[in-house]
């Protein structure tokens, strides 16, 4: 954490005191993610995609830089055709909200002691594309679902242009009267609370906006896209998927249909409870669709059939994850909505919080990591050894979950003070025990 420089008491106010500390190497940091995100993203397009020569070593760097050189490089990134498609798929995921039945659920209180209710629905929202896909292949067959692979550069611009949108609108109507700020939010530097995020619930009407984005859009087009890079190997082989593929598409449809199902969790991260909704979780709507599917898309031109002993071993290694990351989030769960089911043992804070210290969370300060780190390589290890490049979820969710416990770690240790420290004499493990 640095400091903020240069603060100043205009824009403060008891409830929403200025941020006197930077995280994310302040303003320079935070322009830094915000320029290198897009161009990770098209730079993952560019270097691993069959009109560029592939993904293995050598990319077609000639045709990357003629490209990059040429007006297509302007002309090439936009499509209205794929920007509407792109509009009209986000409407459908708002819509559904709206008029879809779904439970009424209470976030926690709020610092201005309000509490949020959310519709919680998105299983419903998804399980509605996924019949209106399966309508689709029923009556027309897998070839409508190739648009989204042919205009993949295209989509991802209407994308990142949505995050954009979203998080500079935020931004700007966080400066209305009694707008509730994140406490991160608030240094007074446009770019760096620009990116953080300046209100901590952004809403229209109803619709709160952070969690609707962080959940619905993307994970929901994340599954949609893979669904299309089966498809669209299908269309190019003759009707067959190769079991990589439907490795892939089955792992991460499963891992969206599991987060959208157990969406009131969602509500007690700290994404919900502390970050405000800025440029970094609006991205997660272009992330999620458009760089977690990099192996569904490689897979399109480089279909790897494994056999049945990779694919039962990979099988388990996703398992095992899947099993961590259920069981440790499922504990946190029950325990903090409380319930022990397990009768885990517990360390009372004085703050009368506890903490559980076995069971999982005796293991290691973040065990759902641990498990969310084992799928990642699962996802991975289908796409075969001939490319690093299809590994590079694995890396960037190892360095983002890295950062978030560290993030997260500070943030108990100011909550819970020196209990914080006992918890991690007890625990020491942050990630991975005996290693991290
Ligand atoms: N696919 C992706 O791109 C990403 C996935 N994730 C996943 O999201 C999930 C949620 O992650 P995240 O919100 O970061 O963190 P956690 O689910 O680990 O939650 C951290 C919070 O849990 C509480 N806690 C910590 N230790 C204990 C304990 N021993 N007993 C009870 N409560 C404890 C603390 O809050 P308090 O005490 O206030 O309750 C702490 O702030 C994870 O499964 C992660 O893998 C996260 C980021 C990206
Ligand atoms: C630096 C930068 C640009 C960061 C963007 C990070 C976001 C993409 C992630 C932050 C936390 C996330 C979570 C999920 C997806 C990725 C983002 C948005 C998540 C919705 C995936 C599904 C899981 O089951 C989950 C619900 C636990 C998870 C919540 C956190």
């Amino acid at each position: 954490m640095t400091s903020a420089e240069g603060k100043t008491t205009a824009g403060s106010s008891e409830l929403n005191p200025r941020t006197t500390q930077y995280e994310f190497l302040g303003p320079p940091g935070a322009l830094a993610i915000c320029i290198g995100t897009p161009v990770v993203m098209y730079a993952m397009y560019f270097g691993c995609s069959e009109e560029y020569g592939g993904c293995s070593p050598p990319v077609d760097w000639a045709a990357v830089a003629g490209a990059l050189t040429s007006w297509r490089w302007w002309r090439g990134l936009w499509d209205t055709q794929a920007a509407s498609l792109y509009l009209a798929y986000y409407g459908f995921v708002v819509v559904s909200w709206y008029l879809l039945p779904g439970k009424f659920v209470q976030g926690l209180p709020m610092r201005n002691g309000q509490v949020k209710t959310y519709k919680v629905n998105a299983f419903a929202s998804m399980l509605l594309l996924f019949g209106i896909v399966a309508g689709v292949l029923w009556r027309h067959g897998p070839q409508p679902f190739t648009i989204i692979y042919e205009k993949w550069v295209e989509l991802l611009t209407a994308s990142t242009l949505m995050s954009f949108a979203l998080a500079l609108g935020c931004y700007l109507a966080s400066f209305r009267d009694g707008a509730l700020l994140a406490l991160g939010g608030n240094s007074g530097n446009f770019i760096y609370d620009f990116f953080i995020g300046r209100e901590l619930n952004p809403s229209i009407g109803s619709l709160d906006l952070k969690s609707f984005n962080e959940l619905r859009p993307g994970l929901m087009l994340w599954a949609l896209v893979d669904i299309a890079m089966a498809c669209t190997q299908a269309v190019r082989r003759g009707g067959h998927i190769t079991d990589s593929m439907w490795l892939v598409v089955l792992f991460q449809c499963w891992y969206v249909a599991d987060a959208l199902y157990n969406e009131s969790a969602v509500f007690t991260t700290m994404d919900i409870t502390s970050d405000g909704f800025g440029f970094m979780l609006a991205l997660a709507i272009t992330i999620e669709p458009f760089l977690y599917s990099l192996q569904a898309r490689y897979l399109v031109f480089n279909p790897i059939e494994l056999g049945p002993v990779y694919t039962a071993m990979i099988l388990a290694v996703n398992l095992l994850g899947y099993y961590i990351f259920r069981a440790a989030n499922g504990e946190k769960n029950d325990f903090r909505n409380g319930r022990n089911p397990k009768n885990l043992q517990y360390l009372t804070t004085e703050s009368g919080r506890k903490l559980l210290t076995s069971g999982w969370w005796g293991r290691s300060r973040h065990p759902n990591y641990m498990g969310d780190l084992l799928m990642a390589l699962a996802w991975s290890l289908p796409t075969g050894f001939n490319t690093p490049l299809t590994y590079f979820y694995v890396i960037y969710f190892t360095i983002l979950l890295v950062h978030r416990q560290q993030r997260d770690d500070e943030a108990c240790r100011q909550k819970y003070g020196k209990d914080w420290e006992k918890y991690k004499s007890i625990v020491p493990w942050r990630i991975l025990p005996y290693l991290y």
